[in-house]
């Protein structure tokens, strides 16, 4: 497959690395808004930062490209890309985790919510860790497992970064140099504590869910989630 890979940080670079193990070829690398033709392109892969997302994801669509974003911080308009990618017949994918490892922990995290949401006693926080060049906070992934929570527990009816207020979670959003992505999920009770937890040893996971991915959705049409991708929950 020819990718063009909108962003070439830290991501960027683990992506080509695996894509090119992969036997694909990368045709386009951006790291602002340069000049290219997106369809030279089989297929485009976006993480960028928050303010460039939805102008790399439509320009893809417009032009009949499918695209993969991993980038957080910009999903106020997630609707927008969703009626876009309608409208155009395009093909989309948005995580904000592409690990297998992490999307296993969102099933996880979703099946514990439902037990615990009988235990009154206990009270839960969510805690993410990362490098401290990370934009946004919290993390994309922290909010889609406070979403996970709140769909299965109806004593939550959102978020909140670092306060507990009475029906939303409270999420810890820590930066400490290098830290590639740790998600905690506690429920505190006076006699104990339930934890789970995955720790990102590098990036390799990220960067390789996103290519699995866009192997996967090159042929296709439509919005997808990485549920359809890895088959799994
Ligand atoms: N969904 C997932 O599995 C993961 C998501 N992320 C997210 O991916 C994004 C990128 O992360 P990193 O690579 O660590 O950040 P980074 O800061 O290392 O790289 C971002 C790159 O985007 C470039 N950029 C700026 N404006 C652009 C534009 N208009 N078009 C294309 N590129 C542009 C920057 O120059 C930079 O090279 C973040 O939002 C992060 O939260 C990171 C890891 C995993
Ligand atoms: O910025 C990062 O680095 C990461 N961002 C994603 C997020 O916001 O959840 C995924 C991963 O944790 C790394």
């Amino acid at each position: 497959m020819k990718i063009a890979l909108l962003g070439y940080g830290k991501m960027g670079k683990a992506i080509e690395t695996i894509a090119l193990q992969r036997g694909h070829t990368i045709v386009i690398k951006t790291s602002k808004t340069d000049n290219y033709t997106i369809t030279d392109a089989d297929v485009a892969i976006d993480f960028s930062i928050p303010s460039a997302a939805f102008g790399n994801i439509s320009n893809c669509i417009n032009n009949q490209v499918p695209v993969i974003s991993g980038t957080t911080g910009w999903l106020d308009q997630y609707n927008d890309v969703v009626s876009l990618c309608k409208k155009q017949k395009g093909a989309f994918i948005y995580a904000s985790n592409f690990s297998l490892g992490v999307n296993i922990f969102f099933e996880l995290n979703e099946t514990l919510a439902k037990m615990m949401s009988k235990l009154t006693d206990y009270k839960l926080d969510i805690e993410e860790i990362h490098h401290t060049q990370k934009l946004d906070a919290p993390s994309g992934t922290a909010i889609t497992l406070a979403e996970g929570i709140i769909k299965n527990n109806d004593a939550y009816k959102g978020w909140e970064l670092d306060k507990a207020n009475n029906n939303n979670i409270p999420i810890v959003a820590k930066r400490i140099p290098e830290v590639p992505g740790t998600h905690t999920i506690s429920y505190t009770s006076p006699i104990d504590t339930i934890k789970i937890e995955h720790e990102a040893h590098n990036r390799q996971g990220f960067a390789l869910g996103a290519v699995i991915a866009a192997e996967w959705i090159v042929d296709k049409t439509g919005v997808f989630t990485m549920k359809d991708v890895l088959n799994i929950g």
